[in-house]
């Protein structure tokens, strides 16, 4: 299994490529099983993610190709793949291939409203929480679905077509949204959606669909209205930039010091958590081509912070905050409000010689003043970078093990880095 190996100290200058959003790449992939027509994505990035995704689409019948490989520019990957559902050959979704990643459970959406039934299995994804689909079945079943869940299987159906439904989530689903939404899309009749997610993936599908012949109205607002239509058509669309691994980046100088351009990214994705790295003394601006992330030799603040639904402080940048919080010259709380075990970094960051307390969901960190290097385990997606960012600023060899986690969401993350002056390096086993 591979290994990344990072020895802290050096300041980070130079231009990091911002790839395409993982967590918006997924479910417009998703979205190409509601039409025969050819869906073409621009700027999907290569990660363990899409791959897998690519081959569960492929188990329904959707045939793929990959064009603009490589930008010679900022060797970014930058992909535009075209994914074409000519017919869907197999409604379900096996539990080996489902089992691997939680957003996988999303085609549930279009293969239902498409093919009037799914069988799909209970989903998989970073060991964070315990992730329950009531949501999924809560609103799928307001579209008019039965649904009954057997031997680890859900199974839709709604041989008469989903009807438009008044649906209000009792509480935010990003998942659940992106599902409804490509439901309602091929549905009979007006559907109004109140307390959906506002995430800026949820409006690049909304943008998607839209660019598809869809009916869709108020995405990133608090109420969305779908009026149904017959049929989509193929459509082309770019993905948006990856704001948490912008995010991530900017954490990463954060810590390190120095002068980036996180190219290609936009500051209005994530403008609540740049509020709280700006909090934390990092200077961010806003360029015509990116985001520069700044800081001098001066001390991190620490700062107070809970995570929230969009647009408040993005989960998926939790644990690396915890990170960057391990250096700060004061004491820092963060408190988690979306995954109820999303706290598997602490005790990797102790062995780095973090010094942190958790009680209840919320974690006290309080500053060291150096962190030492060491052997550490990466136990999911986010953790695992955390675990990178505190390993730029320590004395010694951080070893990173289980690095497939990193794989599902950065894209050549050591190649980033290393570019702009870090000692890292991926250790292939
Ligand atoms: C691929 C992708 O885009 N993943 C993101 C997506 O995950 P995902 O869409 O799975 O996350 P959700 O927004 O659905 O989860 C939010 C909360 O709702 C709960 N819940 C969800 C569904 C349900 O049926 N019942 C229920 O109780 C979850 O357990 C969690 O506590 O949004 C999360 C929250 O921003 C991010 O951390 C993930 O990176
Ligand atoms: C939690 C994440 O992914 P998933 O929802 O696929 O587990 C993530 O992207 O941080």
């Amino acid at each position: 299994m591979d290994q990344i190996r990072v020895t802290g100290g050096n300041a980070l200058s130079g231009v990091i490529p911002i790839s395409g959003a993982k967590n918006a790449s997924l479910p417009l992939m998703i979205a190409s099983l509601l039409t025969d027509d050819t869906l073409t994505l621009e700027n999907v990035p290569h990660l363990a993610d899409v791959e897998s995704l690519i081959r569960i689409l492929g188990n329904h019948g959707v045939d793929y190709s990959v064009t603009g490989r490589r930008q010679a520019e900022d060797s970014n990957y930058a992909r535009t793949v075209h994914f074409t559902a000519r017919n869907i050959v197999d409604t379900t979704a096996p539990y080996e291939l489902v089992s691997k990643m939680r957003a996988s459970f999303w085609v549930i959406g279009p293969l239902l409203a498409r093919m009037g039934e799914a069988r799909v299995s209970l989903p998989g994804g970073c060991a964070i929480g315990t992730r329950p689909v009531d949501l999924f079945i809560q609103s799928l079943s307001a579209l008019g679905a039965d649904i009954e869940i057997e031997n680890g299987y859900v199974h839709a159906s709604a041989k008469d077509g989903l009807k438009g439904a008044h649906y209000r989530f009792p509480k935010v689903s990003v998942g659940a949204t992106h599902v409804m939404l490509m439901a309602a899309s091929l549905a009979k009749g007006d559907t109004i959606i109140e307390n959906p997610a506002r995430e800026p993936e949820v409006v690049n599908l909304a943008d998607c669909l839209n660019a598809m012949g869809a009916k869709i109205e108020g995405a990133g607002t608090d109420e969305i209205r779908v009026t149904g239509v017959t049929s989509l058509a193929g459509a082309r669309h770019r993905v948006i930039p990856d704001r948490i691994e912008t995010g991530t980046y900017a954490m990463a100088v954060g810590m390190t010091g120095g002068d980036v351009l996180l190219k290609g990214a936009r500051a209005d994705l994530l403008d609540s958590a740049l509020g709280v790295l700006r909090e934390a003394g990092i200077e961010i601006t806003d360029v015509d081509d990116g985001v520069r992330v700044y800081r001098n030799g001066n001390g991190l603040m620490p700062v107070d912070v809970r995570t929230d639904p969009y647009p408040g402080f993005p989960t998926d940048l939790q644990a690396q905050l915890m990170g960057l919080m391990t250096r700060s010259t004061g004491t820092a709380h963060i408190t988690e409000t979306i995954f109820e075990n999303r706290f598997m970094h602490v005790q990797e960051l102790a062995r780095l010689g973090a010094d942190i307390s958790l009680s209840g969901q919320t974690a006290t960190v309080r500053g060291v003043p150096v962190l030492k290097g060491a052997p550490v385990m990466a136990t999911d997606l986010r953790a695992s970078v955390s675990l990178v960012i505190a390993g730029l600023a320590a004395e010694g060899d951080t070893t990173v093990n289980r690095v497939y986690h990193l794989d599902r969401g950065f894209e050549r993350l050591e190649a980033k880095l290393q570019a702009c002056g870090a000692d890292i390096e991926r250790i292939s086993g």
